[in-house]
């Protein structure tokens, strides 16, 4: 016995015949309209009814159904029963303690000098990367390219999915990179020389190169200067034409390339910095390079308005042959929080850089702006990423402090998708461990969430326009509160832009997605969001057909079993299905 909820208008019932090839407890299928005139007489009715059961003949499973990245199986020839591609990580950790265990938070790690070997890399994959980032302001592309090959790999021979996250400079005002020190130590009481002066070989000592020409013609005497947001402070004594003499008030460690703001007055200087384009010259030759090497994400620094995502999206339509490449807005300006439901709109994910934005706001303001990113991506239906400093002491100890823990807590219990490293994986003494922490600290804060069944209070507001857009919504809100009230183990999702899985994973459901993909670039970009775990498949317009395959690939890997209960939604079929794996 099933049901089926159908979509009718007046004029025609729209109805799906269903298939159940596996014991199906209900199904519940619709298509989406032909976007005519007659939506405007559409009308919603939820009719239960009879499900004709059919016995449809079940296609036998494809041993290379389900492919490694580069598309080719993940298996040996003589291993030809599974025909699945899935990472070490993943299939120990459903093997081991099943679909409840999985960390649903993502994790993106800095790649520097610390990490940039192949077994680095890949001990970092082994440790939970979903995304490995560029900082564009440091190395060469050469440096660059040479990760991006690496990581690629890695995905290739071990089947994982990691996505490479390319992060522009932008041409916000900074220093220059240290003459080869990894930093240098400036005491109380110092005076430094902040120049704009080129050295030819080796640094002078106490001096420091600014990136921006007008830098000597903008600063005062009187003016602060801060590095990092305030992790050294100056003051502007003595103005000598290309040199500026400051004394050291805050002593700390300067890092290579670390930014640098002015205050006047108790407010920061910002007129120049508004002139600053968005992206740079050199940032458009570092897009050249991401799009030539087949980044998944371009994240950009600095971006004050929509305008220059729009910008960088359609340069990108018109270069790389479409939306393939994912563009991240980086929250760190004030103009950035001016604007940011116009700039999450555009993008394709943000990024809460809380090291930029605390030295744009008081740091006081920067919880407060966290949470508010947080929330309007999950309305927006955007990936958010929480970064900088969430293990700063890390770089240098092996146990971060307390406050560093409470610190990735709290951004597990905002549920936003991804946490991410900086110097702690970069350049740090203990990257693996640093992973390690946030890989631990998620689980238990998204356990300690189900345990207290913390439902969200407020619902998700309403966000498609088109009728089709606005019936997947729909549907997979149903899926994750189904899931969640029937306690089902996963949802699957047969996605093949990503888009349902997307709006799946958006509803934060209490099982994991697995997420079932045709593309291997569309895998790696839902690496980047909460609970999905992206499979790739050569899936058909057949769901029962798919369905069945599914089942028999993860079960010949031991990664489901049978009377897992599974709900199922897919975005070429629009219909929810409940069923027992057989
Ligand atoms: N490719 C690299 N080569 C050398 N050092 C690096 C590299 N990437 C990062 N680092 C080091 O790690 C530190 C922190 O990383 P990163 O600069 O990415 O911090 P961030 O504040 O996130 O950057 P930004 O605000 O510039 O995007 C840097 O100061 C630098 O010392
Ligand atoms: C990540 C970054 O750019 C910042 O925190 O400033
Ligand atoms: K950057
Ligand atoms: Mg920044």
């Amino acid at each position: 016995m099933s049901h089926s909820i159908q979509f009718s208008t007046p004029s025609r019932t729209l109805h799906l015949p269903h298939t159940p090839l596996h014991r199906p407890l209900s199904s519940f299928s619709f298509r989406p309209f032909p976007l005519t005139s007659t939506l405007n007489h559409t009308s919603l009715r939820l009719r239960a009814s009879s499900s004709p059961d059919s016995s449809s003949s079940s296609s036998s499973s494809s041993p290379s159904l389900l492919h490694s990245p580069n598309g080719t199986p993940a298996v040996k020839p003589d291993d030809k029963s599974t025909g699945i591609d899935v990472d070490t990580v993943t299939e120990a950790e459903l093997k081991e303690n099943g679909f409840r265990s999985t960390r649903r938070t993502k994790l993106i790690c800095t790649i520097g000098p610390a990490t940039c070997g192949f077994d680095q890399l890949e001990a970092l994959a082994e440790g939970g990367m979903n995304v490995a980032r560029l900082n564009m302001c440091h190395g060469t592309r050469d440096w660059h390219r040479g990760v991006i090959r690496s990581v690629r790999r890695l995905n290739e021979e071990k089947g994982f999915a990691v996505a490479i996250m390319m992060d522009t400079e932008g041409s916000e005002i900074h220093m220059g990179d240290l003459g080869g020190d990894a930093s240098a130590k400036a005491e109380d009481g110092e005076v430094w020389t902040f120049t704009v002066r080129a050295f030819d070989a080796s640094r002078p000592e106490r001096t420091i190169s600014v990136s921006y020409d007008g830098f000597a013609e903008d600063v005062r005497v009187g003016d602060e200067l801060l590095v990092d947001g305030g992790m050294v402070r100056f003051e502007v004594i003595e103005k000598i034409g290309p040199d500026v003499k400051c004394l050291c008030t805050d002593p700390g460690l300067l890092l290579p390339r670390a930014n640098l703001t002015f205050w006047r007055d108790g407010s920061l200087v910002r007129e120049r910095n508004a002139m600053l384009p968005t992206i740079s010259s050199k940032d458009w030759l570092d897009i050249d390079f991401g799009i030539a090497e087949g980044v998944d994400f371009i994240a950009v620094s600095f971006v004050k308005s929509a305008e220059v995502i729009n910008h960088l999206k359609s340069y990108l339509a018109a270069r790389s042959g479409g939306g393939d490449i994912g563009v991240i807005a980086k929250i760190e300006s004030i103009d950035s929080l001016t604007n940011l439901e116009e700039i999450i709109l555009a993008s394709d994910g943000a990024m809460v850089a809380r090291g930029d934005l605390g030295a744009q706001i008081p740091l006081e303001q920067v919880p407060a702006a966290q949470q508010r990113i947080v929330k309007v991506c999950r309305a927006l239906n955007r990936p958010v990423i929480v970064a900088s400093q969430l293990l700063e002491s890390m770089i240098e100890y092996p146990t971060p402090t307390r406050a560093e823990v409470a610190d990735v807590s709290e951004a597990v219990r905002q549920r936003s998708d991804a946490l991410m490293l900086s110097g702690e994986s970069a350049m740090g003494q203990f990257p693996d461990k640093a992973l390690t922490v946030l890989r631990s600290v998620s689980l238990r804060i998204e356990r300690w969430w189900r345990e207290e069944k913390r439902y969200e209070a407020t619902p998700l507001p309403a966000i498609g326009s088109a009728f089709s857009d606005k019936i997947s919504e729909e549907i997979c809100n149903s899926a994750a509160k189904m899931a969640n009230n029937l306690g089902v183990d996963a949802v699957f999702v047969y996605t093949k832009n990503g888009h349902m899985a997307s709006l799946v994973s958006r509803c934060r459901p209490d099982c994991p997605i697995f997420a079932f993909t045709n593309t291997t670039s569309v895998r790696r970009r839902l690496n980047l969001q909460w609970g999905l775990i992206p499979f790739r498949l050569s899936f058909s317009e057949d769901m029962e057909s798919n369905l069945n395959k599914t089942f028999s690939l993860l079960k010949s890997r031991g990664m489901i079993k049978s009377g897992d209960l599974v709900v199922a939604v897919s975005d070429m079929l629009q219909s929810i299905q409940v069923m027992n794996v057989p």
